[in-house]
């Protein structure tokens, strides 16, 4: 009988799902996380559309995690938040979860990594609908048992405007497990500044490090379970913010 070797993990360090030493890394402001992402993309090399497919990929594995049966609706905005849930889409397809993107603005209206992959998405035909009024994304959330907000992450300025604080009032009235990727729409990641309709998540998967503004008493409720998720940012580049494992 086979007998698989027993790998003994390096144990000094606290592994995340990912296998790899998940170092801590001190919560970040809006402005540090996006210059991170940028200082990766024009500094290192890394093209936009792989940190966007880590972040999608590790952002599906940890929803299969939390909340593995049932229909996932993913709502998706018209920046790389948005981007992500085109991601996320495809790898819950691949773990065969039934999964429907709704996009609260024209497809067309969309550019870069998130144009891509909602390109991608949409000729590998998942379910990618488009919902611009209020009664539209009601008749798609209806049937959600998992609802993921892609709607607006760190380039989010100012109260919700629009459809997005249509779309995040639905999704909160639902039923369904609520998870928000890299922050909750309608959450100011810096002063933990919550809009009425701020999305009420029960776990919020956030790339590379927390947000500053993860830690006021208040924000607790609405961030509910926070999961850090690396995005292939080399060590290096996090040094300044890494703290004494
Ligand atoms: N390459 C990267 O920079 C990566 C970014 N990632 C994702 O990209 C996100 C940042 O993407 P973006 O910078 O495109 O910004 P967002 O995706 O947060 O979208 C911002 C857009 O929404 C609109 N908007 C802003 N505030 C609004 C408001 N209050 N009401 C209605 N509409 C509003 C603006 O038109 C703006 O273009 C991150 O939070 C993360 O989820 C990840 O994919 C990791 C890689
Ligand atoms: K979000």
């Amino acid at each position: 009988m086979f007998v698989a070797p027993i790998i003994d993990k390096p144990t000094h360090f606290p592994q995340n799902m990912f296998g790899h030493p998940a170092m801590k890394i001190k919560s970040l402001s809006r402005e540090q996380v996006r210059s991170v992402d940028q200082q990766a993309i024009e500094d290192y090399g890394i093209s936009g559309l792989v940190l966007m497919e880590n972040a999608g990929r590790g952002a599906a594995d940890v929803i299969q995690q939390n909340a593995a049966t049932g229909r996932v609706v993913i709502l998706c905005g018209k920046g790389n938040n948005g981007g992500d849930g085109y991601v996320i889409a495809r790898h819950l397809d691949l773990m065969e979860r039934q999964v429907r993107v709704v996009s609260v603005v024209e497809i067309e209206s969309l550019s870069g990594d998130a144009a891509a992959n909602a390109a991608i998405a949409q000729k590998a035909e998942l379910d990618v609908q488009v919902a611009t009024s209020a009664e539209a994304i009601e008749s798609h959330l209806h049937d959600a048992d998992v609802i993921v907000d892609c709607l607006l992450g760190t380039g989010a300025t100012g109260p919700l405007r629009g459809i997005y604080a249509d779309a995040v009032k639905i999704a909160n009235r639902t039923k369904a497990t609520r998870i928000a990727i890299d922050v909750p729409t309608g959450m100011d990641v810096d002063s933990g500044e919550a809009d009425p309709h701020t999305f009420q998540a029960e776990l919020t998967i956030t790339f590379v490090a927390k947000k500053i503004g993860f830690e006021f008493d208040e924000t607790q409720s609405l961030l509910g379970d926070i999961e850090v998720v690396p995005i292939g940012v080399p060590r290096k580049l996090l040094r300044p913010w890494v703290l004494p494992s």
